[in-house]
């Protein structure tokens, strides 16, 4: 028997072999249009600065939805895109439908456009779609059109039956159609914008010389720059491929002075955000692409998630994104398309750790960031969290969720952020052991409250075992402890001595009940009165050392050999460390009984 028939691999391809006959990859071939580019530059570069943005949200977007946005959507969507920042905003293809022409001249007629935003629009080139076009935009102060034919090897063979010199004399008539309509309407600040439709499926050096031809009409020159657009139609390559060509473009074009190389990607392998930054690297001046990444099949580059990876190296990405939660539901409404829980940076569930580990790296970051904040320059620096949350205007409540896969410091944050409670790591493995038998007996998550109720019902409510009127006092270096204390119904007298109330309350518990207690750890702290809502803290004035805030102890006792933990909580602290005690001995009885 040879090596390959004995291997498991071996016996798992050969078990494929029959159902994969329509699961074909020999219909496929290797991406054919990658220039050869043995000295590219762009692998050791860095993005140092933001690139211009310019939201195609109203157009690509807009034509990628089942319900295209009625007026008022867009106009909308308009005011978001003007709040976050942008200041290229291609409003549509207005020869295209009704809507799309009155939206140009509702923007336009009704002042809505600032000073420093540019509108763009697209049109084919085609001249009774260019001549609609610009009427569209008549009075506009400034605005980019935007013309484009595709030249890529499978349109000019299949779509246009053209061959290479007759694409290229339709981006030709094009570039000198819109001159001449731009003529047409002097008033206006025009700027001109062509992309080889499909350019990364398009022969590089062709889609150079496509270009060159366009500008050669356009003349571009300082003050009249123009705008090459260089779309990724289909995604098609990896995106370092994709650089390999931004590059090569940008190296061999004529007047790359006085050209805005932009960018257009789409997400057909899930890398558009990831060839916009390449491409950046590669020479780019410019990134077109959407809000969340609505657009055609898989949709445009997210734009968000694009300025956000340049926000989280500390680059200022131009855009505001602190309003998240209200721009993600304009986006949403207007597209009527929900966001995914996991989308990056605004998705429900990304910055939340269900995980046990995560969960303990987080905690532990933020408290090490808490202490050490003299130390750190306020430099975010927390595991498992990018950025913080806070930036998106999110809160840090959904950063620790509890289920079945959840461990201790997740179980101890939600106490302490929520409800105050600062649990040593002791009592934290204690209390995530019944945690996470509770989770796994209800298989789902557990909320908040869910967890502040059982801590309660297992520290806290020993409704049958009661602190009640005790004093203590020194004597001769020893302190007696005398008071009364509930259990199940009676009330029982304890009498004790030691060195301290609880080392004389502990001796009093055992004298009367013939167990043996020693004190394994102890912790307290003051519970901060900002977390304080809704916990089950009690508030007895009972004795003495009262302080402001309340009060939580935590106790840890070695009970007729087993060890049992227990909470306390009140006004005093004494009274909180007594109340401790009685709680983990309230759980050896409980125990004994059950
Ligand atoms: C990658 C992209 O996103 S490109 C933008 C795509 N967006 C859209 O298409 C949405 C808006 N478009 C539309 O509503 C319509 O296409 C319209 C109104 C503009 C034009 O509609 P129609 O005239 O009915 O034609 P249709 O779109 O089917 O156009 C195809 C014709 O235009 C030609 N054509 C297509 N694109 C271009 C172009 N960019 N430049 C020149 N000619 C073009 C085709 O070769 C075809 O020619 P034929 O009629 O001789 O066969
Ligand atoms: C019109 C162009 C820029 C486009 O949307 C694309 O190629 O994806
Ligand atoms: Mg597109």
């Amino acid at each position: 028997m040879s090596d390959q028939a004995t291997s498991p691999v071996a016996a798992t391809t050969a078990k494929m072999t029959p159902k994969s006959a329509a699961f074909d990859f020999r219909k496929y071939r290797p991406f054919a249009f990658a220039p050869s580019l043995p000295d590219r530059t762009w692998p050791s570069k860095t993005i140092e600065k933001s690139p211009i943005w310019a939201s195609v949200d109203l157009r690509d977007g807009n034509q990628a939805l089942i319900d295209p946005m009625t007026i008022e959507q867009k106009m909308r969507f308009f005011n978001t895109l003007v709040d976050v920042g942008f200041k290229e905003i291609e409003i549509g293809f207005p020869s295209a439908a009704q809507v799309e022409f009155d939206f140009a001249r509702k923007l336009i007629e009704e002042n809505h456009v600032p000073d420093d935003v540019t509108l763009q629009v697209l049109v084919q080139a085609r001249e009774h779609l260019i001549a609609r076009t610009f009427e569209s935009l008549k009075g506009v102060k400034r605005a980019v059109v935007h013309v484009y034919n595709s030249t890529s090897r499978v349109q000019r063979e299949k779509v246009y039956a053209k061959d290479k010199a007759e694409i290229k004399e339709i981006a030709i008539t094009g570039a000198k159609l819109l001159q001449q309509y731009a003529a047409k309407y002097p008033e206006t600040d025009w700027v001109f914008q062509y992309s080889p439709e499909s350019f990364s499926q398009t022969e590089t050096d062709y889609a150079v010389e496509v270009c060159d031809a366009v500008c050669e009409v356009w003349q571009p020159q300082q003050g009249q720059e123009v705008i090459l657009n260089l779309p990724a139609t289909v995604e098609a390559s990896m995106p370092n491929v994709f650089a390999d060509q931004v590059e090569y473009f940008c190296r061999n074009l004529a007047h790359r002075e006085h050209v805005i190389i932009s960018l257009h990607t789409h997400n057909d392998r899930g890398c558009a955000v990831a060839a916009a930054e390449l491409g950046v690297l590669a020479g780019a001046d410019r990134i077109e692409g959407t809000l969340l990444g609505n657009g055609e099949r898989t949709g445009n580059m997210d734009i968000m998630v694009m300025a956000m990876n340049l926000f989280s190296q500390g680059i200022d990405p131009e855009l505001d994104f602190s309003n998240m939660s209200e721009i993600v539901q304009v986006v949403s409404e207007c597209n009527n398309l929900p966001l995914h829980p996991r989308h990056p940076y605004v998705g429900e569930l990304v910055f939340t750790a269900f995980s046990g580990s995560h969960q303990d790296a987080i905690k532990k970051s933020l408290d090490y960031n808490e202490k050490h904040q003299d130390e750190t320059d306020n430099v975010w620096d927390v595991a498992y969290l990018p950025i913080d949350p806070a930036h998106i205007g999110r809160s840090y409540q959904d950063v620790v969720r509890i289920n079945s896969q959840s461990g201790k410091g997740g179980v101890a944050y939600i106490l302490q952020r929520n409800y105050g409670f600062n649990l040593p790591r002791w009592m934290q493995i204690d209390f995530s052991g019944v945690v996470q038998k509770q989770a796994e007996t209800a298989a789902r998550e557990l909320q908040n409250d869910e967890i502040l109720q059982t801590f309660e019902t297992t520290y806290l409510q020993q409704g049958k075992f009661e602190l009640l009127d005790y004093s203590v006092n020194n004597k001769g270096g020893d302190v007696y402890f005398n008071g009364q204390v509930q259990m199940h119904g009676d009330i029982i007298d304890i009498d004790g001595t030691g060195n301290g109330p609880l080392s004389s309350f502990i001796d009093g518990l055992a004298q009367h009940t013939g167990k043996s207690l020693h004190v394994i750890n102890y912790a307290e702290h003051a519970i901060n009165p900002h977390h304080n809502s809704g916990n089950g803290i009690d508030d007895d004035t009972n004795n003495d050392n009262k302080t402001n805030a309340n009060a939580a102890a935590y106790i840890q006792l070695n009970i007729d050999g087993e060890v049992y933990s227990g909470i306390g909580t009140c006004s005093s602290t004494v009274s909180a460390m007594l109340k401790g005690a009685l709680s983990a001995f309230a759980q050896a009885v409980g125990k004994t009984a059950a």
